[in-house]
């Protein structure tokens, strides 16, 4: 079932406005100029050295737009997001992508460079070779017949989530750009912070919310073969005043009925601190996934060619602990795998294949 949909905008938020930087004309033209200077990108086959480049060519970005992510990454605010709008962007789109995926006809790569050069402040670029084909930066974008899947190729209620908070090399940051606004433009990213509501939950609730008591599915877009499968986690973990979250409002269920009315008392609590974001070309929204959730309310595709189109890239903090999955020199985690335990009734996802080196 969807949930409620309760939502302030973004610009109604006042604290939140120190967080969404609108950049200057100055500042839009100096981002377009380092991209210019950048080669035509392969977006399928991204290799280190492209990555260097890039990372090198974004210390010339104005520095108050570096200094924002800086910010971000060292103390995240209570929002856990940080927005920047009017960024350069393609002059000419192809169709949007009627699949959800790679749009072989974008010749232009302005949404991917400011995908990239402002990420990589945040970590290093990480995707999964079960979502989305591995790619690092991935489309997102309505499908027909999708309509009311609870992933990114829908177009009705999206309900909360984390991003891909059942593996174990989750990301830290995820970031979505806009290149075509909905037809309607009605379409809202919301988010919803630990930290806005952790003051507001019992103490009982917060005591639960930190057990192994919360059995989350992988999301329909990991393709995962296999039998059933699920990973048993607290909702809650690290520090007791800034914990973070991992929360799936349509895949994670508690297993017993006093774990169910603590995730309910949080879910009620997130519903009532929901941020809306309309994400038009140029909109870059940053989320810290270890602090936010995030779902999308209902819009209206016409599966003309230019309907809602986002871009999305994904980072974490600690790139080496996912190196056993990469494989050298990658960053697309290897495929997940289902290993059933016998002695109990459940099953457990396993880290990724070992990477054989020849
Ligand atoms: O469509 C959106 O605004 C967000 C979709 C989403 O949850 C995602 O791409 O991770
Ligand atoms: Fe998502």
């Amino acid at each position: 079932m969807a949930d409620q949909i309760l939502y302030r905008k973004a610009e109604e938020v006042s604290g939140l406005q120190n967080y969404i930087v609108s950049l200057t004309e100055e500042e839009k033209e100096a981002v377009a100029r380092i991209i210019e200077s950048l080669p035509a990108l392969d977006v399928r086959r991204m290799e280190n050295e492209t990555l260097t480049q890039i990372q090198v060519a974004a210390q010339q970005l104005p520095s108050r737009l570096v200094e924002h992510l800086v910010r971000f990454r060292r103390e995240p605010n209570r929002y856990g997001v940080i927005m920047f709008r009017n960024l350069p962007t393609d002059a000419e789109l192809p169709a949007t992508p009627a699949d959800g995926g790679f749009p072989a006809d974008k010749s232009t790569f302005v949404s991917e460079y400011c995908l990239l050069q402002f990420l990589l402040f945040l970590g290093e670029p990480i995707a999964y070779e079960d979502e989305k084909a591995g790619l690092l930066i991935q489309n997102v974008c309505p499908v027909k017949g999708q309509e009311k899947r609870q992933e990114n190729t829908s177009s009705n209620h999206l309900n909360y989530h984390t991003e891909d908070g059942f593996h174990p090399y989750q990301p830290d940051y995820l970031s979505l750009i806009g290149l075509r606004a909905d037809h309607d433009r009605v379409a809202q990213t919301l988010t919803a912070s630990v930290r806005e509501v952790l003051h507001t939950i019992p103490s009982t609730a917060l005591t639960l919310l930190r057990q192994p008591l919360y059995r989350l599915s992988p999301s329909s877009s990991f393709n995962i073969t296999g039998e059933d499968y699920s990973v048993v986690l607290p909702v809650l973990s690290g520090s007791l005043l800034e914990p973070q979250m991992c929360v799936h409002f349509s895949s994670m269920e508690a297993v017993n009925r006093e774990a169910k009315w603590a995730l309910d008392t949080l879910r009620n609590a997130l519903l009532h601190v929901g941020i809306g974001f309309q994400l038009n070309p140029g909109d870059l929204l940053i989320m810290d996934n270890r602090l936010v959730a995030h779902a999308r309310t209902t819009f209206t595709p016409r599966y003309d060619g230019k309907d809602r189109w986002l871009q999305r890239m994904f980072t974490v903090v600690d790139f080496h602990r996912s190196s056993f999955s990469r494989g050298q020199g990658g960053y697309v985690c290897s495929p997940l795998y289902v290993e059933s335990i016998k002695n109990g009734n459940s099953t457990s996802l396993q880290a990724s294949k070992p990477v054989v080196i020849d």
